[in-house]
């Protein structure tokens, strides 16, 4: 088999005493889109800031193309973050400035491209994710949930990543949308030949994006299969989970 775009082994985590991450282990295929499923909490956001090298992990290692990130000089690590393209769950736009800086951020931040060629480059990103170029022109605060994700997600492949996360892409958008933003996550796997790397709670979301899924428990990968089996993988919890049964092997903790 060939080499993996990403491999994470053995990562840990300890936050004030709690072990939010305790020996994550993840491969994930080059050009292949993985989801990340788990409770509320499980750590699904903390692999992935380890992955963006915002929070330092205690133990463990991130390989991307077969190097370890986490022993990176600064310089090389930034590098390698330069070809990683992220979604935030909120969008994170900035809402001072209009769409089309917004789209072009990264770009113009490393003047990889001059400000008059930024608004034609931002009119081709957004048609990408089905925008008309006019709407580079708005302010953020002008767009729709919808829209705003869009926006957001035609800022994450300006700068053609190897790899993209994305952090709950479809919350708070209605069905189709959601469906939409599906779509488009696929085509960034299918014709930019990026490897993703997804959360989220949607199941219908998780197996329309998935080529894989690996759910975190209790700090550690308990299964990792194709995505088109949740609900029916045999696995008791992760079919307790992506069907949302209340009775199962994972038992919620109310206080009452
Ligand atoms: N910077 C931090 N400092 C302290 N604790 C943190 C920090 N980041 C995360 N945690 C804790 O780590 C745990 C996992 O958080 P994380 O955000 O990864 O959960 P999640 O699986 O993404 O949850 P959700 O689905 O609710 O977004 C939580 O208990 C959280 O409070």
């Amino acid at each position: 088999m060939s080499e993996p775009k990403i491999r994470i082994r053995g990562l840990k985590k300890n936050f004030a005493g709690k072990q939010v991450l305790d020996g994550v282990d993840i491969d994930v295929p080059a050009r292949s889109s993985m989801v990340i499923l788990g409770g509320s909490g499980s750590g699904k956001s903390v692999t992935i800031k380890c992955l963006l090298g915002l929070i330092t992990p205690d133990a463990g290692t991130i390989e991307i193309d077969g190097r370890n990130i986490l022993a990176l000089p600064a310089r090389e690590r930034e590098a390698v973050n330069d070809r990683i393209g992220m979604l935030f769950q909120n969008g994170a736009l900035f809402d001072s400035l209009p769409v089309w800086e917004n789209v072009c951020f990264k770009l113009l931040a490393q003047n990889r491209i001059t400000r008059a060629k930024a608004r034609d480059k931002a009119a081709e990103v957004l048609a990408q994710v089905g925008l008309a170029a006019s709407v580079g022109d708005l302010s953020p605060g002008e767009l729709s949930g919808g829209m705003q994700k869009r926006v957001a997600l035609a800022r994450a492949i300006a700068a053609t990543p190897d790899i993209i996360l994305f952090d709950e892409p479809t919350t708070g958008l209605d069905p189709i949308m959601g469906a939409v933003i599906d779509g488009l996550i696929r085509d960034c796997v299918q014709k930019l030949g990026a490897t993703a790397v997804s959360i989220t709670h949607d199941m219908a979301s998780a197996r329309r994006i998935g080529d894989e899924a690996a759910m975190l428990f209790k700090g550690r990968i308990i299964w990792n299969g194709p995505a088109a089996e949740l609900g029916h993988t045999g696995n008791a919890m992760v079919d307790q989970f992506a069907n949302g049964e209340r009775e199962g092997p994972i038992q919620m903790e109310l206080r009452r």
